[in-house]
């Protein structure tokens, strides 16, 4: 046996946890799922005691069932969902369910921001606010949980909060604090304009982290729990998009990701902070320091796919389903899917537009509508696609990477749809692979990330752009960026239903 690291993905599905050794190979991987709880339409919560039950059942999976010896595992680091609100009390207990990152219910605090800031919330924090950013969630809760906002004592993201049941200690990593949007990008220090203006005390805010800093150690409680050792070395970890741009070699100019998971990212590497988008994509700290990223997130990626398959084909395994989109022919007999769910975030910044079926036919049948689906959502990064085309921001490389990236058929599309071709990996292990690595360099096996990657990233298959389907797939998203301007006043006439 040789000692190894593990990567941590807390995922919005699962979390993963991939064993890892020196040379990257990937030594086995355990996941386990947890419940996403939405009590209301635009809400999205999860318990946060949910996910250490979970990353526990999944480290002793890889100890007992797949017989990784605890006293080899080295290093520990994380990749988790990103802007989730965690509030503890004095004592560090959990104040209330986490607000998650596609929890909508904020777009009066929203406004707020953009009434009080303006510009200047841009300027500072690099992003114009949106529902699934932390500091809207915060306002919420100081004005609907006054009591639950004086008992608060810590903020934190979802993965923090991992880390701190494991190691005893608070703290949050730049790649997650950008994604508060309470951090100045400029001076990376939290926002005294933005917490004065908000008043948010800035006592609540935890000490900022690189994401290889080394923690700690696992505590004598945990490693009893857990079965893990004491000796090993805890690193802070990052943001998943980040993780998962690192774990796939995003570490230059160009070089872009495609991640789909629960949402859908289409992310590119940036040197600077930049803002040449205006404010339509996201601008975050990446894992490796001084550098960044930008990104066009569709809300609701994986998880269309997933809730078409629990509401019409629950009967049928994942992969039947896909079978049938297989053999349904490009453009699923004239139906079209909108992916919008749960609202969306790029390019529509829209927590009320709802998602749609367009061109319903006698003859469709549910191998169709899967297609449609899946070509709906692919059409929803073509979008993000657009925002960097129009900058003149080159993509020259799409690397894809999640649960949408199992499937073969999704990777042609992707090629198809975005005229760019997708790569996938060899060893994909999602953002988990992005945490091991920050483990490894934290441990000092390799001296920075891009040597690491050099080691750990190989790539598996390239999908080429057909160009028979790219003259029809042009012809179907020009009818798809139709159905969001002829769609939003109706699904605002429709919320009064939705509840
Ligand atoms: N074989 C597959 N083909 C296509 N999509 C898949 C497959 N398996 C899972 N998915 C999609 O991947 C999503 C989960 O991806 P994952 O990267 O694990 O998400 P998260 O990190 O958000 O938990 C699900 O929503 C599901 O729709
Ligand atoms: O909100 C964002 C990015 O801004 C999401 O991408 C979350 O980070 C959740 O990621 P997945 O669970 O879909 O990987």
């Amino acid at each position: 046996m040789t000692a190894c690291v593990l990567g941590i993905d807390l995922g919005t599905s699962a979390v993963k946890v991939s064993a890892v050794n020196r040379a990257g190979t990937v030594l086995a991987q355990e996941s386990f799922s947890y419940p996403l709880n939405q009590p209301d339409p635009g809400y999205s919560e999860q318990n946060p005691n949910d996910w250490v039950m979970a990353t526990t059942v999944a480290i002793v999976r890889l100890i007992l069932d797949d017989h990784i010896d605890p006293t080899e595992i080295a290093g520990v680091s994380y990749s988790g969902q990103m802007h989730g609100l965690v509030l503890l009390d004095q004592e560090n207990q959990v104040l209330r369910p986490a607000m998650l990152w596609n929890d909508t219910r904020t777009t009066a605090e929203r406004s707020d921001i953009e009434t009080q800031l303006g510009t200047e919330f841009v300027r500072i924090t690099g992003n114009r606010p949106l529902e699934g950013f932390t500091l809207p969630k915060l306002l919420w809760v100081k004005k609907h949980e006054p009591d639950i906002f004086k008992q608060t004592a810590v903020v934190l993201t979802p993965k923090d909060y991992v880390r701190y049941r494991m190691t005893g200690k608070l703290g949050i990593d730049y790649s997650d604090a950008t994604g508060t949007t309470m951090l100045d990008i400029h001076t990376n220090q939290w926002s005294q304009t933005i917490c004065q203006q908000f008043g948010i005390p800035m006592r609540i805010l935890p000490p900022l982290l690189q994401s290889i800093d080394r923690v700690g150690t696992i505590t004598p409680e945990y490693a009893e729990f857990s079965g893990l050792t004491t000796a090993t070395q805890v690193f802070a970890g990052g943001a998943d998009n980040a993780c998962g741009a690192l774990g796939a070699g995003i570490l230059q100019p160009g070089m872009g990701l495609l991640s789909i998971g629960t949402s859908g990212v289409l992310l590119r590497y940036e040197e600077q902070p930049t803002d040449r988008y205006h404010g339509q994509l996201q601008l975050e700290d990446h894992v490796v320091p001084d550098a960044y990223y930008s990104m066009g997130v569709t809300l609701a990626a994986g998880y269309s796919l997933s809730w078409f398959h629990r509401t019409f084909c629950s009967d049928l395994m994942f992969a039947q389903m896909l079978a049938g989109a297989a053999t349904a022919p490009l453009g699923a007999k004239g139906l079209l899917f909108t992916p919008y769910i749960v609202g969306e975030r790029t390019p529509h910044a829209d927590a009320d537009i709802r998602g749609s079926f367009i061109g319903m036919d006698a003859t469709q049948d549910r191998g169709d509508f899967t297609r449609a689906v899946l070509e709906g959502i692919t059409f929803s990064f073509r979008d993000c696609l657009a925002i960097y085309r129009a900058a003149g921001a080159d993509l020259h490389r799409i690397v894809a990477i999640g649960g949408g990236a199992q499937s073969p058929l999704w990777l042609q599309m992707l090629a198809d749809i975005l005229h760019v071709p997708i790569q996938s990996l060899a060893n994909e292990q999602g953002p988990g692979l992005g945490a091991a690595m920050l483990a490894a360099v934290g441990l000092g096996w390799y001296a920075d990330c891009a040597s690491c990657a050099q080691q750990f990233v190989h790539v598996g298959h390239q999908y080429e752009p057909l160009s028979d389907h790219m003259t029809k797939y042009d012809q179907l998203y020009a009818l798809y960026q139709q159905v969001y301007p002829d769609t939003r006043k109706l699904s605002q006439g429709l919320r009064g239903f939705l509840s």
